[in-house]
């Protein structure tokens, strides 16, 4: 027996990840003095750090140390080049991306609903939205910067969309605005889930342990069910930490599949060929892989743009081409800087100043896979994300329309005055097909990969987990993050993750009464 068996630490729940919805959950089970709860992170705090903290330094984090930064498999259809940031830190990727917060859409929840998650409609899932603690705010007037502004004039008259302040508010289907963020606009620091419900706690409540930079890499089964997680410390200590109650798998879309694959929970023929011993079938780990591809088009302007804004890219368009479509089939971020990382790969040059418009497939239709490629839990995961590989070639259209809508934009006053020349993909390509190939080989992800253990009806055999977010076939096991999206929101899915935290934690608390 290794040491570690035989002293084991004990919690009520051990919590996987300390990132988006991990937070939200260990906060809110420690709410209850009696509950002991351990949370397993990766990452180091991100308590006094600027880097992080700073909303407008978002892009210094991508690629560097407390970034996973997983790459993708070859895309023949796509980019193989994107790296998809992963954060390495407490609060997960709320601590290292945009904090642009849109609660889904009820067609979103909806659907949820309608492909087997029973109690996720619309509806039922407002409530949960009121109970989060993020300062979720619109983009403040000091942060507007002037060529935003000019982008939402343009864009609402040469599209013809409502100008939407505060998008929040109440459902839409099409509009041009600013977003709503979850950020503090007086010192432009993060409200994070870390921040909103880690920080105001973790140093008071005895009952609530986080086990930084510690990593876990095998869950602990008795027969069917979960009763620990094998990690390893900074400093390498390997520990096995029990949970009286459950473990909670909270490490994210791609994480969370990884952690349950090197635990032999999944597709049975995919364990069995990398000699990982079969713990229990269950073949939708890892399929399912969804996410919100984007291009870019690239004008250089005339001269520097002002500097101010709360982090580059505040204002956004959605549109419904299809007016049978329940929700917007197009989306923009709009960029107050040259995004040329993806288009310098295909020869293009940064303009020392310049703005870009990323046109993003809401709905995408291309559907991928995450598989393991060894039985060595350091080995990253393969993601194939099939990009652009839908039958009916639904995505690679949208983004060739965005390209057009986006030009159109372009063509219209105020923006127009500020712009010198389209960089890239460059006004001499017009065609279909050149359009479709330079949007597919330039394009790049808004970093929101989900459902890769989706949930569906407690028979659906390709579902992960049922639609109380237990791991189908399995005990004390449940998953909140990311991964149990059955389908991808048309907007950005933070909120969604917190939304799904806030919701575990009732379905967990029920569970234990
Ligand atoms: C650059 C970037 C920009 C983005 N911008 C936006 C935006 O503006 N708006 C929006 O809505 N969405 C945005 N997203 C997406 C959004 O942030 C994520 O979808 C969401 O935060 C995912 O939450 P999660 O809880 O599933 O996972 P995460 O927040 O990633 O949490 C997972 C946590 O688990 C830890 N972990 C993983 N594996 C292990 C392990 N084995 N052991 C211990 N710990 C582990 C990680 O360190 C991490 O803290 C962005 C993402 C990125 C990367």
């Amino acid at each position: 027996m290794s040491p570690h068996t035989e002293n084991p630490r004990v919690y009520d729940y051990v919590v996987v990840g300390g990132g988006t919805a991990g937070s939200v959950i260990a906060a809110r089970l420690t709410e209850n003095p009696d509950v002991t709860v351990a949370v397993i992170e990766g990452g180091p705090s991100d308590v006094g750090r600027d880097d992080v903290l700073t909303l407008r330094r978002w892009t210094g984090l991508l690629g560097g140390d407390l970034d996973y930064d997983y790459p993708t498999t070859e895309q023949p259809r796509g980019n193989s080049h994107i790296r998809h940031s992963r954060a390495r830190v407490l609060g997960g990727c709320s601590s290292h991306n945009t904090l642009i917060a849109f609660k889904p859409l009820p067609s979103d929840w909806d659907e949820w609903e309608a492909a087997g998650a029973k109690g996720w409609g619309a509806v039922q899932m407002e409530a949960y939205y009121a109970r989060l603690k993020n300062n979720i705010v619109p983009v403040d007037e000091k942060d507007r910067n002037a060529i935003a502004r000019d982008f939402v004039d343009a864009a609402q008259a040469a599209v013809g969309v409502p100008r939407v302040e505060g998008f929040n508010r109440k459902p839409f289907q099409e509009g041009v605005g600013f977003f709503d963020l979850a950020y503090h606009p007086e010192d432009n620091k993060r409200s994070s889930a870390s921040v909103a419900y880690l920080h105001p706690v973790m140093d008071e409540r005895a009952n609530l342990e986080i086990w930084l930079e510690t990593w876990a890499y095998r869950l602990e089964l008795e027969g069917t069910r979960a009763t620990g997680v094998h990690v390893r410390t900074k400093d390498g200590e390997e520990i096995l930490v029990r949970a009286r109650g459950e473990v909670v798998l909270c490490a994210g879309a791609v994480d969370t599949p990884r952690l349950l694959l090197h635990s032999g929970i999944g597709p049975r023929a995919d364990l069995e060929k990398l000699g990982i011993p079969v713990a229990h079938d269950l073949p939708g780990v890892g399929e399912n892989l969804l996410d919100h591809p984007e291009s870019v088009i690239v004008w250089e302007t005339h001269g520097p743009i002002p500097d101010n804004s709360a982090m580059d890219s505040d204002a956004g368009l959605f549109v419904r081409r299809d007016p049978a479509h329940p929700g917007p089939d197009l989306m923009f971020h709009f960029y107050q800087i040259p995004f040329t990382d993806n288009p310098e790969r295909l020869g293009y040059r940064r303009p020392e100043f310049g703005v870009s418009m990323t046109p993003n497939i809401p709905k995408p239709r291309s559907r991928g896979r995450l598989y393991l490629t060894s039985a060595d839990p350091s080995v990253k995961p393969a993601l194939d994300f099939r990009y652009f590989t839908d039958e009916d070639d639904h995505d690679g259209r949208t983004l060739v329309d965005g390209i057009r809508i986006a030009r159109d934009i372009a063509r219209t006053e105020p923006l127009a005055g500020w712009l010198k020349r389209e960089v890239c993909p460059g006004p001499e390509v017009t065609g279909d097909e050149e359009l479709s190939e330079y949007a597919r080989k330039a394009a790049h992800t808004v970093y929101h990969p989900a459902g890769t253990c989706r949930m569906g009806a407690a028979a659906d055999p390709e579902a992960v987990v049922d639609p109380e977010l237990r791991v189908r076939g399995l005990e004390r096991l449940r998953i909140a993050d990311a991964s149990v999206f059955p389908t991808m929101p048309a907007v950005n899915p933070m909120i969604g993750v917190l939304m799904v935290g806030e919701r575990a934690v009732e379905l967990i608390a029920g569970d234990a009464r």
